[in-house]
């Protein structure tokens, strides 16, 4: 059985962070394991409350989760303290944790900031250094690398100026481009797109949750990354393509509905 730590906070709506990415890591057949960076009161119209894990008990579930089973990949998303990136950084490195996936997530889909300044000054100093691979959207991609991106082209640029920064891939995901939604992976000094038709869908509540998931949950099982990405893009366009619908605002993906096809 694989092993895989999600490091993020949780949304009780069930859509985003911690809880799309145990379903994300069960539907893979991966054994799903958590560390809570932050509770959020949110659901499908936005996030009404947000209270942080002090950097002592983030410390003491990252020493529980290692010292028992060490997990075969590590996805982190939401970390939303000061110096929460630091304290998650300095235990990984302790561990020497292996194929770790950073979602440097900022805002949420309802437009709620979900890192402070600080956090985020820590996620790129610490966090995206010992990160095998980073999966910004556009957004985040812009504000890494300093460029405004309008296509694909502009997606290679922020690519490589991320990696050659914090020295690891990434994957520049497509889903808040106007025309379509291909993503972008700079590995090992080559581009790989991975094209994707743009599915009518207004319900895209976790998609880079549950996109950085599935990554985990694929390099866990000893995929190389471009295969990993290719592999976890399938998942996800099939998830928000079952056109499930529900909230009142921007809904969940759907993810049991697809069980037999990603054994
Ligand atoms: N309408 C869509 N049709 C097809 N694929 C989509 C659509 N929206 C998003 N995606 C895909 O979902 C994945 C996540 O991309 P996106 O850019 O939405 O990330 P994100 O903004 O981090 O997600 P989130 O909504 O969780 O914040 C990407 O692979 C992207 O191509
Ligand atoms: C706990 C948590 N983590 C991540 C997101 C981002 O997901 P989205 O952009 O789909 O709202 C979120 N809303 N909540």
């Amino acid at each position: 059985m694989k092993t895989v730590l999600t490091i993020a906070g949780s949304d009780c709506s069930g859509g985003a962070g911690i809880q799309a990415d145990i379903k994300t890591i069960t539907m893979h057949y991966c054994y799903a394991m958590s560390v809570i960076t932050a509770l959020t009161a949110q659901n499908t119209t936005g996030v009404y409350g947000i209270e942080q894990t002090s950097d002592e008990f983030i410390a003491n579930q990252l020493d529980c989760v290692f010292t028992d089973i060490f997990p075969d990949a590590v996805k982190i998303g939401m970390v939303y303290g000061n110096n929460s990136a630091k304290v998650i950084a300095d235990k990984l490195s302790f561990y020497k944790a292996k194929n770790i996936v950073t979602d440097p997530v900022m805002v949420s889909t309802s437009g709620s900031r979900l890192i402070s300044e600080q956090g985020l000054e820590n996620l790129k100093k610490y966090l995206l250094p010992i990160s095998a691979l980073a999966t910004p959207n556009v957004p985040e991609a812009e504000i890494l690398s300093g460029i405004n991106i309008k296509n694909l082209q502009d997606m290679q640029n922020a690519a490589k100026i991320i990696s050659d920064k914090y020295g690891c891939a990434v994957l520049c995901k497509g889903g808040h481009l106007e025309d379509c939604s291909d993503d972008l992976l700079y590995f090992d000094g080559e581009f790989y797109t991975y094209p994707s038709v743009r599915i009518d869908n207004p319900n895209t509540h976790g998609t880079g949750c549950t996109l950085s998931s599935a990554i985990a949950s694929n390099l866990a099982k000893g995929f190389e990354i471009p295969q990993a990405v290719e592999n976890a893009k399938a998942y996800v366009t099939r998830a928000i393509g079952v056109k499930l619908d529900l909230g009142k605002g921007r809904g969940p993906l759907m993810h049991n509905y697809i069980l037999q096809n990603f054994k």
